[in-house]
């Protein structure tokens, strides 16, 4: 069980929220069908467009129709689902949460996005998701026969201590579903990935909806599968696609003996403290 296929799907989601959850399972068919996938990802918010003035209008309970439809999903192909991430309602307030299915169907796991996406870059790109949404603030980590797996949503890739998180709690693939755009995503997207792969010597996956450039927000699109050395297995252009990588878990245990770091981390060193003692009194 060392080995087995991952795919994700570069979904592109328009207004209509049955259709869009209707052909998220004709993909994730083809995922298993055509590329043998064991693991299926989707793509951050993928029954709705993404944007704060779509949150509310698009979001559901969680039961609700959305994740049945994944659950049945998941038992009838017998497969591990990571099921992107939906506007959910919950006690009055809005979140922005992936689901994650078992084999038999059932909800195994769920996460709410931690760090909320609100940026300003004058002329560029200017978000603020905490308008409309609320943090969530546990992680997500799921059991297969083959590893375990965390889960994150999109501008959560950007906190390395959460990655470190995972790898420390045994994580070997860690999964985002995310959405960046036309101003971050050339820079950004992939960069990331390849640091938190690198720097925790596991494999990143991170699934975007497909390219719309007449949605209000345009993703970059680019869904990619890195390796623990950094390289890139799977990469989409911007179009709707499926991109797979078989995972490797000898090929990470030979760069993690190789490149032995996570048993020369000086933990002692990591404070603060460590830093006031080194630099001198008048400085
Ligand atoms: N959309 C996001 O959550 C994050 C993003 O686009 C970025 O970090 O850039």
């Amino acid at each position: 069980m060392s080995k087995f296929k991952l795919a994700l799907i570069q979904l592109k989601a328009g207004l209509d929220k049955s259709d869009n959850v209707k052909r998220a399972i004709q993909f994730i068919k083809s995922a298993v069908v055509d590329h043998q996938a064991s693991v299926v990802a989707l793509p951050e918010c993928f029954n709705s467009p993404y944007g704060t003035q779509y949150f509310a209008k698009y979001a559901e309970t969680i039961p609700g129709p959305t994740t049945d439809a994944l659950s049945a999903a998941a038992k009838e192909h017998k497969i591990y689902l990571v099921g992107g991430s939906i506007p959910e309602t919950s006690d009055g307030k809005l979140y922005n949460t992936s689901t994650v299915f078992g084999p038999d169907g059932t909800m195994i796991s769920s996460f709410r996005k931690v760090h909320l996406f609100d940026i300003d870059i004058k002329g560029q790109m200017t978000f603020k998701e905490s308008d409309s949404l609320s943090p969530g603030s546990t992680f997500c980590m799921f059991d297969t026969e083959h590893c375990k797996i965390g889960v994150a949503i999109c501008y959560d890739i950007r906190f390395a201590e959460m990655a470190m998180c995972y790898a420390r709690a045994g994580c070997k693939v860690l999964i985002y579903p995310g959405a960046f755009n036309m101003t971050t995503g050339p820079k950004h997207w992939k960069l990331l990935q390849q640091a938190r792969a690198l720097d925790n010597q596991l494999y990143v996956a991170a699934v975007s909806p497909a390219r719309d450039e007449k949605a209000s927000y345009v993703a970059y699109g680019h869904s990619a599968i890195i390796n623990p050395w950094a390289d890139v297995l799977a990469e989409a252009d911007e179009t709707e696609q499926i991109v797979s990588a078989e995972i490797d878990l000898e090929f990470l245990d030979k760069v993690r003996n190789q490149i032995p770091i996570s048993k020369q981390k000086r933990d002692d060193l990591y404070k603060i403290e460590s830093l006031a003692k080194t630099i001198p009194a008048n400085q």
